[in-house]
């Protein structure tokens, strides 16, 4: 049955249906992982290597060592005591993580990064030439950490971060001439290069973020309110990556909205796809809760989202938020909507993602939401986010 739901996998090529198996790669035994495993390598070549969305790597970076000077005496014809000509190593390329808003994923990174040792130095006077620097480019919102601690945060494109220093080039015995010593033998190696491990971890950049449970209709609601075309399917946790739609005002301001995969109860305790990727909406300054009014009691899941979001950050659930109620278009849902507003004293905005019912109210709602965080920001409390 599996081979059989592999094989279709393969041949129709879903783009999101690839995400699908890790849900199934968790479940089955062994013998059926090396079968989902080998599709996966024949789904890969058939789409032309695509990549996962990777959203933490650890790195480990290993700088450039520094060129060898050298030692050697300058013998020509009638100058055969020209002295000493050892030239300088080169020094060791260093490791640079830089910011680029064309990078999207971490999913180009590898595990190891070597920089590009200094040549070593020659007779002569010949210094060797420097190591050339390694870039290692990054999607805007990735933060670099060391131990778990926060080192940097790359917000900005072409922010440069030296991580990995390359190590100096050594000396040649030029270098030691002076008065006392007029044949210096040392020559001294170059240093090795700085080594370091790090985690790189994105956070996607937006400044509203839809929660929800699986299937509320977060990804149709991003589809219905920006021009971005996240998957939308009837079955729980469709979207396994963040997706960033804009919403763009008349007067060209623009606001960014995440969608991110459905929470459920207990996903602080790693059920359902659990709660890391909150990492996406935490720099998000505003949350847009969407309950389903499909779901016998709507209000319920409010309570359980707040709850893990707290899990994730305490006072995360306490942002600027909008709850919306999805699914208006169904019939059971006015009445719905009505015991759902008895149960929240928070405004409610009901919409339908489905045929875009109301979306305007939630459209101006966000806009809202969006003037209040900008006059925050003019207030001295960092800088907002233009996009
Ligand atoms: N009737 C109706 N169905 C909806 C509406 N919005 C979404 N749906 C349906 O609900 C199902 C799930 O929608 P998605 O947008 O994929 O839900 P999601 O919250 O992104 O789900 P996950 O990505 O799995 O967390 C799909 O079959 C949608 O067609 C709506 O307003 N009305
Ligand atoms: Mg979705």
């Amino acid at each position: 049955m599996l081979a059989a739901l592999s094989r279709v996998k393969i041949s129709r090529l879903p783009s999101s249906e690839i995400f699908v198996r890790y849900i199934f790669e968790q479940e089955v035994e062994r013998g059926k992982l090396r079968l989902l495993a080998l599709s996966s390598a024949t789904w890969r070549r058939k789409v032309g290597g695509t990549r996962h969305f990777v959203d933490h790597r650890r790195v480990k970076l290993v700088a450039g060592s520094g060129g060898k000077g050298v030692c050697s005496f300058l013998s020509e014809p009638r100058k055969e005591w020209g002295g000493p000509d050892g030239g300088n190593g080169g020094d060791g390329g260093s490791i640079i993580i830089k910011a680029d808003r064309f990078v999207k994923s971490l999913a180009q990174l590898v595990p190891v990064y070597k920089g590009e040792d200094g040549e070593s130095g020659g007779s002569k006077n010949c210094y060797g030439r420097n190591g050339s620097p390694t870039f290692i480019r990054v999607p805007l919102g990735t933060v670099v950490k060391e131990q778990g601690k926060i080192i940097v945060d790359m917000t900005e494109h072409g922010q440069e971060y030296l991580a990995a220093f390359g190590g100096s080039g050594g000396k040649g015995n030029r270098f030691f001439l002076s008065n006392e010593n007029r044949s210096p033998m040392t020559a001294t190696p170059g240093m090795t290069g700085q080594e370091q491990v790090l985690q790189l971890e994105l956070r996607t950049m937006a400044h509203a973020g839809l929660v929800g449970f699986p299937n509320a209709g977060k990804s149709s609601l991003l589809r219905a309110i920006t021009n971005a075309r996240p998957a939308v399917a009837a079955y729980p946790f469709t979207t396994l990556n963040p997706h960033v739609g804009i919403v763009k005002y008349r007067d060209h301001e623009q606001v960014a909205v995440a969608d991110i995969p459905g929470i459920i109860r207990g996903a602080h305790l790693n059920r359902g796809l659990g709660i890391s990727f909150l990492r996406h909406i935490e720099r998000c300054r505003f949350l847009l809760f969407v309950l389903d009014l499909s779901a016998p009691e709507p209000w319920t899941q409010l309570q359980h989202l707040r709850y893990e979001l707290d899990q994730y950050e305490l006072g995360l659930s306490q942002r600027p938020q909008a709850i919306i109620a999805n699914k208006m278009d169904l019939p059971e849902a006015q009445e719905k909507l009505e015991t759902l507003k008895s149960h929240i004293s928070q405004r409610v905005i009901p919409v339908s993602a489905l045929t875009g019912q109301n979306t305007e109210e939630l459209i101006l709602y966000l806009r809202e939401l969006y003037d209040g965080y900008l006059q925050e920001g003019d207030s001295g409390e960092g800088n907002p986010t233009r996009w």
